[in-house]
């Protein structure tokens, strides 16, 4: 919006890190089928942060889990790093998630007996991968944690424990981070201090980071706002104003 992107991004590209082509997710069968998605087309800008909002139900967070390789397509394609997750199996997406995309959640889903520098390691252990000092001391710092490394996540306040989150997504260096209701669990003080801090992470890293969000100030951070209603896409808005946000929450998509 806006107020909160006044600077362009220095890292600024016109590369896609994502992207959907006729893009559908039916649940169930005949009677009883439920249409989550119908047809999405979307690309997803590189080095942007991006927010997917809609009403509850409308398939924010299924388009998501689709785009990050989480759920399978019905129909349709899906393009991510500029690799089609269709031709994937289940070994193949687990590799690829783990080598190009970074999530984080609402809950934190931190491991408790491991301090936070542990944490932010561990998917770079588990990948048997090299530790980058000096990217990991950058994340940390931009992150505004370096203090609090060696805590246990229960030391930590719910927006630490949520940068901490954060910091293990980006030190893997992926190609695009999703973020599913990064600040559902905190107060708007908290709330506030991670979107800034995710947002610092899209203009100092360059990283790509979409989030599904149900607030309108937590929107008020990002570049690109996708609106979802009924499964299909009803806005694409870059930089877009409240009013005009709002509109776009109210309209429903014109068939
Ligand atoms: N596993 C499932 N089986 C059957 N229906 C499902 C399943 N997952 C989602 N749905 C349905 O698909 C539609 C889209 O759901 P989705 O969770 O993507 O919406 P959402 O916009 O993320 O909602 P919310 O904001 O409430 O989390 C809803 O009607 C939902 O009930």
């Amino acid at each position: 919006m806006t107020t909160a992107t006044t600077t362009p991004a220095p890292n600024e590209t016109t590369g896609t890190a994502a992207s959907a082509r006729d893009l559908t997710r039916t649940y169930g069968r005949g009677d009883g089928a439920v249409h989550a998605l119908r047809g999405v087309d979307l690309d997803i800008r590189q080095g942007r942060f991006t927010a997917i909002m809609g009403p509850s139900g409308s398939g924010k967070s299924t388009l998501m889990h689709c785009l990050a390789g989480l759920d399978a397509a019905t129909s349709g394609s899906i393009t991510v790093a500029g690799r089609d997750l269709a031709g994937m199996d289940d070994t193949a997406l687990t590799l690829f998630r783990r080598q190009h995309i970074g999530f984080v959640f609402q809950a934190f889903n931190l491991l408790p007996m491991l301090t936070a520098g542990q944490n932010i390691l561990l998917p770079l252990e588990l990948a048997g991968r090299r530790v980058d000092r000096g990217r990991y001391e950058h994340v940390v710092g931009i992150l505004g944690i370096a203090d609090r490394l060696g805590h246990l996540p229960s030391e930590l306040s719910g927006g630490q424990q949520q940068r901490v989150a954060i910091a293990r997504a980006l030190v893997t260096q992926p190609d695009i981070v999703f973020a599913d209701e990064p600040t559902g669990n905190l107060d708007s003080e908290a709330s506030a201090e991670v979107l800034g801090h995710l947002r610092r992470s899209v203009r100092e890293l360059g990283m790509t980071v979409v989030m599904v969000t149900h607030e309108l100030d937590a929107a008020a951070y990002a570049d690109d706002v996708v609106v979802i209603h009924d499964g299909a896409i009803s806005a694409h808005l870059t930089d877009p104003g409240q009013d005009e946000l709002v509109a776009a929450l109210r309209r429903k998509v014109v068939a």
